[in-house]
């Protein structure tokens, strides 16, 4: 799989810390919390980044929407999962408009 600079370091260390310390690394800290916290935790910053949206402050926009991008990548790497097939999977849809993908549902 292709390496994307950043998305892909910060996915690495967020794999290590499954073994590691959780009174060292905030990540390792919430994979011992258990599953539920961690998809509860991409819930929370979701409704932040609604609320950061609504204030008209783009710094807190950006910082709110890092918080649930790092979360999330939290909750693939719980499923085993890496940021880049994500990535993959926008570029398959790059170009596709959602009107015409919506249109060709089955049901
Ligand atoms: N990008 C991040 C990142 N973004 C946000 N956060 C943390 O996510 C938490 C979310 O903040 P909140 O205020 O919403 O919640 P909180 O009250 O602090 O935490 P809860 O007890 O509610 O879970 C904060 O502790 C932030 O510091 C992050 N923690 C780590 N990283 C990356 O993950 C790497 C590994 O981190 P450690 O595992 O801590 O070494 C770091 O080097 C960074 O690259």
């Amino acid at each position: 799989m292709e390496r994307i600079p950043i998305i892909s370091e910060i996915a690495d260390v967020i794999d290590s810390r499954k073994d590691a310390d959780p009174h060292t690394s905030y990540v390792a800290k919430l994979f011992s919390k258990g599953p539920d916290a961690v998809l509860k935790k991409v819930g929370e910053e979701a409704t932040e980044v609604v609320m950061a949206g609504k204030d008209n402050d783009p710094d807190h926009l950006i910082y709110e929407v890092a918080d649930l991008w790092f979360h999330s990548m939290v909750a693939l790497s719980q499923a085993g999962l890496r940021p880049e097939q994500v990535l993959m999977e926008l570029q398959r849809r790059e170009g596709t408009s959602g009107l015409v993908e919506k249109a060709s549902r089955k049901d």
